[in-house]
């Protein structure tokens, strides 16, 4: 398998070479050349398979000759042998139509542990024959963090320096990264949003005199690896619920548009998806962007769900390059128009067209905490605010009554204990793996917010690559 950037003009890679990148070198995302498919037959054969096979018979297409088989499997056992379900991934039955997919049984407790876990052993395994140290720069609301830094934590060839946006993650959120005290793991607070830090990031990988002295890589969805471990939930939750037989919708509650995105591929592959309902809080460029085709950067408005205060979406550029005919010279400008002006007008064309699959809402507070009440009262379930928005975003969907809803359980309703208890009055208690959590010593360094600071920062710390490698 060939991957390409989304602006047409870095060198395609294999997989080895995608997931060591992270970003393609022309600003960038890197996708796969062609979207791989299986058929009714191939989809019918993953019911009964174990999250690892699934995982296998799902990635294999895109992982091509960088792993055998057997390699891959060795693999994704061993990362998903670290869950605290033996259905890694289970559904949860709410009511006669509406179903929780949770993603949060994971070493810290998010969906981003589903992927990152895997990548922690992808990166070791392809180090492992060269002779490269790793410099992973990474931005975070405070998921990505916690699940990043304990599948890089200790590793051999390997420094991560991870950006969080100070007092804009939950004390839990924040201590899952910061009392990680292993050598290789540097927690940077700035004094800004996570657009500031998820831009400072790709500024990074753009600055050649900084970018050219070490081996660059990231773990954030800009990473095609990552995406590519999130589809294969969608094609376990939908095949447990009749597909290919019976079409499934997944309401995802949304910020980068990774989660969703790989929803999207999984849709391509041939998995039958009625609809994906793009679930946003009230920082809504997605909503916006989807419903009308504007999507046009707003300031960035904290919520109770911080993991989702996001305007800028990496991820929908992936989106763009299919709406523009694969075309990336043509998206480059388009995404170099954006960078300047922060506003794109996306032609009502690409809006029709994404409409076939795409729904979205726009779901403020009273809504997030409305549903999060409801689940509570009517189910016993504790929602955290994230999956509670996803849910609103379900009950609201026009679908047909016979189509099963999932939506995504993103976070253990632990992570943000004071939003659950505000709509619950219930506060969920830490799970036994991180019931110490505040006792542990935290360390984190603050840095000023700007390029100039941050890679200054990194540069004292990080191993750059030998001269004459
Ligand atoms: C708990 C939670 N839910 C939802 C999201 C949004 O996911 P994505 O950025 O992939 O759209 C995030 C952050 O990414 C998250 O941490
Ligand atoms: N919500 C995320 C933001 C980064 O998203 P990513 O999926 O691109 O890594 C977080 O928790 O950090």
């Amino acid at each position: 398998m060939r991957y390409v950037s989304t602006r047409g003009s870095a060198p395609a890679l294999d997989f080895e070479g995608a997931t060591l990148a992270g970003l393609a070198s022309d600003g960038g995302l890197y996708v796969p050349a062609a979207w791989p498919s299986f058929s009714t037959d191939e989809i019918a054969a993953m019911a009964g398979l174990s999250y690892a096979d699934t995982a296998v018979a799902v990635m294999a297409p895109f992982v091509g000759d960088a792993l055998t088989r057997e390699e891959l499997r060795a693999l994704c056992v061993e990362a998903y042998g670290r869950f605290d379900h033996a259905a890694v991934t289970p559904l949860v039955q709410l009511d006669e139509r509406n179903w929780l997919l949770e993603l949060f049984h994971g070493p810290t407790l998010a969906f981003k542990d589903v992927a990152l876990q895997l990548l922690g052993l992808l990166f070791e395994r392809f180090l492992s024959t060269r002779d490269t140290h790793l410099t992973v720069i990474g931005a975070t609301s405070g998921d990505t963090g916690s699940a990043a830094i304990d599948a890089l934590a200790g590793r051999a060839k390997v420094d991560i320096f991870m950006l969080h946006p100070a007092g804009r993650v939950s004390d839990v959120q924040r201590r899952q990264m910061t009392t990680v005290l292993s050598p290789n793991v540097h927690n940077i607070a700035i004094d800004g949003s996570f657009d500031d830090a998820q831009a400072m990031v790709k500024a990074m990988f753009a600055h050649q005199s900084f970018a050219g002295r070490f081996q660059l890589s990231a773990v954030n969805s800009i990473n095609w690896a990552r995406l590519m471990a999130q589809i294969v939930y969608y094609f376990y939750a939908a095949v447990r619920l009749g597909a290919p037989g019976r079409p499934v919708a997944f309401s995802v509650p949304t910020g980068n548009f990774g989660d969703v995105f790989a929803g999207y591929v999984a849709s391509r592959m041939g998995l039958p998806i009625a609809k994906l309902l793009v679930a946003t809080n009230v920082n809504d460029i997605l909503h916006r962007a989807l419903s009308s085709g504007d999507y046009s950067v707003g300031t960035v408005t904290p919520t109770a769900a911080p993991s989702m205060d996001i305007q800028v979406s990496s991820n929908f550029e992936r989106l763009l390059f299919d709406l523009h005919g694969r075309d990336g010279i043509a998206l480059a400008g388009t995404m170099h128009g954006f960078e300047q002006s922060k506003r794109l007008a996306i032609p009502q064309a690409m809006v029709g067209e994404a409409a076939g699959l795409f729904a979205s809402a726009r779901i403020d507070p009273d809504g997030m905490a409305l549903a999060m009440r409801k689940a509570w009262q009517t189910s016993g379930q504790l929602l955290d605010p994230h999956t509670a928005i996803g849910l609103a975003a379900a009950h609201a969907a026009d679908l047909p009554a016979d189509v099963p809803v999932v939506t995504l359980a993103t976070a253990h309703p632990a992570k943000f204990r004071d939003a659950v208890e505000r709509g619950t009055g219930q506060r969920p208690i830490l799970p036994l793996r991180i019931g110490d959590l505040f006792d542990r010593e935290e360390r984190f360094d603050t840095v000023p917010a700007t390029l100039d600071s941050v890679e200054t920062y990194i540069a004292e710390r990080a191993v750059p690559i030998a001269v004459g490698a």
